[in-house]
């Protein structure tokens, strides 16, 4: 049997975390042979509803589960952590964009950015998912000095894995037909997904989908998905939140064939600023990450990743009394 390995969840008592800690103890983000250790993080107010949960995941019996911390420490949840998936935040409501939460939530992840500086395995993993999660990435990121940049990540998974199935029902195919989608830029309306360089079953995306409906359909389908889910259900995505989380931590740890979306610290490809979390497509091999490099940008696609750059430089000078 492998050594546990720490993981921390931040938001344990919440809807995310319902999904998300149960298949994590269930073995399907790292896999059926490495156990874990969980070490959960909610607000006093939530740590009542926190104990509930652990005891269902002990009522579970995983046999992954080694050990089970529940606090409401970040010092303390974030010990000598492997993995850590920042989930804890305000979600947002009908009408409101994701970035109308960043006063709310910019101040949990600056104190969970020292708290991983503080305590956290040098080689944390870190993803955000609370929104709005790109900025919040940075925060925490630049709060942690002495962690490395490249060890913050923030979820578009979820926005990828959401245009894979939209193009795969358009085309007639599965998703596991479609290689090389992506999401460019900001967990938000202005994010752009590009079927540029997409294919499906080895054809360009291109040649079997209308420009009219990549367009006017695809792309605003895939921007607008979260708010049409919080319409529909009355609150936000929260299983396919959690499954997609569980999708980026998992290849980035144990890599993949595909190409994958991931908001990364932009190192200036593609012409985009230096330092944003900006999501980009990614190769995972060797518990590391790679910007796909090479890819033709036309002047839509320029247009596209320009204003979802944008909006992140907004959103970067909007926290920058946080920035450290
Ligand atoms: N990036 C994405 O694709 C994506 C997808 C879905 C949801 N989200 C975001 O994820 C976040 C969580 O969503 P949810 O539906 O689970 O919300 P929720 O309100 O059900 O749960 C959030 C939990 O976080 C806890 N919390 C708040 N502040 C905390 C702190 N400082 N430390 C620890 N825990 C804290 C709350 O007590 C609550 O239990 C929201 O910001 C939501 O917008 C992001
Ligand atoms: O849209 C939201 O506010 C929740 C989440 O970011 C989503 O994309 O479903």
């Amino acid at each position: 049997m492998k050594d546990p390995v720490r993981i921390a969840i931040t938001g344990g008592a919440g809807q995310i975390s319902y999904s998300l800690i149960f298949r994590i103890a269930a073995g399907d983000m790292l896999g059926p042979d490495q156990p874990v250790i969980l070490q959960l993080l909610e607000i006093p107010q939530a740590m009542d509803a926190l104990n509930g949960v652990v005891m269902e995941v002990n009522d579970c019996a995983f046999p992954l589960v080694q050990d089970i911390v529940a606090t409401d420490d970040p010092n303390v949840a974030f010990k000598d952590a492997d993995f850590a998936l920042l989930v804890g935040a305000r979600p947002r409501g009908p009408g409101m964009e994701r970035k109308d939460l960043l006063e709310a939530n910019a101040a949990i992840f600056s104190v969970q950015g020292k708290a991983l500086n503080d305590n956290a395995s040098r080689n944390v993993r870190v993803l955000v998912v609370g929104n709005p999660a790109n900025t919040n990435a940075l925060i925490a990121s630049c709060n942690a000095p002495d962690l490395n940049p490249r060890q913050f990540t923030a979820m578009t998974r979820l926005d990828h894995n959401r245009a894979l199935t939209q193009l795969a029902q358009k085309t007639g195919k599965r998703v596991t037909d479609v290689d090389s989608m992506i999401i460019w830029g900001n967990h938000s309306a202005t994010q752009y997904p590009d079927l540029a360089h997409t294919k499906v079953a080895g054809k360009p995306a291109f040649d079997l989908v209308e420009r009219d409906w990549y367009e006017n359909d695809f792309i605003p389908t895939v921007q607008q998905r979260g708010a049409a889910i919080i319409k529909a259900r009355g609150a936000s995505s929260a299983a396919s939140a959690a499954s997609s989380a569980i999708d980026h931590m998992r290849d980035w740890a144990l890599g993949t064939d595909q190409v994958v979306s991931m908001a990364i610290p932009s190192d200036g490809s593609y012409g985009i600023a230096e330092g944003i979390i900006y999501s980009y497509p990614v190769r995972c091999q060797n518990g590391d990450y790679e910007i796909v490099q090479g890819l033709e940008i036309d002047e839509f696609s320029r247009a596209k990743m320009k204003a979802t750059e944008d909006e992140l430089r907004e959103e970067r000078a909007a926290v920058e009394h946080l920035l450290g």
